[in-house]
């Protein structure tokens, strides 16, 4: 896909912008998209139907709004910033499938806003709480089935990589659980107002309806990935002893678990990290 700025949607932007008196506040994360290429794949990416339930987060002035509300989704937009209300009653007036609400996505009540057995999340998020944002939604359980979103490059790629490289991590493991993600494709600064410092990248995430590995304990499973990643260069045995094992017991649990002690947390698949919490499991 051609990603050219389209000069127009940033004329029209910075038209709205003036016509209200908006100053783009930083500290919101407000990087406006003013690519119409960008707009239509991240609507493509999120493969709707008509009539498909959305949640956007951030609809700033409006620009993804429209994109999602024209594929005939029924959208539920939620807008930090009270300055952009009346920008939306305005952007947004020709659409009747459009709720805008006025909150924090991450305090508001998410399920009494938007009462569907399922739905789809679309944003381009505010990047200052990208990763809370995804992970509240999926520690959850919200019912939601896909999960489009535009983050910073260096986050998707964390996202989808796997073990062994510098990008595998606790954040890798956690959205691999909960889903099936894909970097969808690529985005300059410059297809924004103002350009952000860094490259973006849009992300879909399909929510798996089981999980891929078997735990005895999801609580004990992120435990253990947390401490084999709490200091990246340790051993196994050593992350293990610092997450709470003594010597009997880390020789004990990965023995079980049929895991080399040396390895290091980065190494591990899901699977091993799940060997590892059903062993420590089995412990108790
Ligand atoms: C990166 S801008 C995206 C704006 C618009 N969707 C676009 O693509 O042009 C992020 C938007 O999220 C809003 N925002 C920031 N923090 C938020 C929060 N905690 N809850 C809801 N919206 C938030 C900002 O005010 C801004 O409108």
């Amino acid at each position: 896909m051609g990603i050219k700025p389209c000069i127009a949607q940033k004329d029209v932007t910075l038209h709205i912008l003036k016509t209200f008196g908006i100053h783009m506040s930083k500290r919101l994360g407000q990087n406006f998209l003013i690519d119409s290429n960008v707009v239509a794949g991240i609507v493509a990416a999120a493969k709707l139907t008509p009539g498909d339930a959305v949640l956007e987060i951030g609809p700033g002035i409006g620009t993804l709004t429209q994109g999602l509300a024209e594929a005939g989704a029924a959208v539920t937009a939620i807008e930090l910033d009270r300055r952009l209300l009346d920008v939306l009653a305005k952007t947004l007036a020709g659409y009747d499938n459009v709720k805008v609400i006025h909150g924090d996505i991450l305090k508001i009540d998410i399920s009494r806003e938007i009462n569907q057995e399922k739905y789809k999340v679309v944003a381009n998020l505010p990047y200052y709480i990208t990763t809370p944002i995804i992970m509240k939604f999926l520690e959850d359980r919200l019912p939601i089935d896909i999960l489009v979103t535009m983050v910073q490059k260096e986050v998707a790629e964390r996202m989808v990589a796997v073990p062994g490289g510098k990008d595998y991590g606790a954040l890798s493991v956690a959205v691999q659980y909960y889903t099936q993600p894909e970097i969808m494709f690529l985005v300059p600064p410059r297809s924004f107002i103002p350009a952000p410092a860094v490259e973006s990248a849009v992300i879909r995430c399909t929510v798996r309806s089981e999980p891929p590995i078997q735990v005895a304990s999801e609580k004990m499973f992120f435990r253990v990935v947390k401490a084999a990643f709490a200091q990246r260069r340790k051993t196994l045995a050593n992350s293990l002893k610092a997450g709470g094992l003594d010597k009997d017991e880390i020789i004990q649990v990965l023995e079980q678990a049929g895991i080399d002690g040396r390895r290091r947390g980065e190494q591990l698949s899901l699977a091993e990290f799940a060997a590892i919490a059903n062993a420590w499991t089995n412990l108790k």
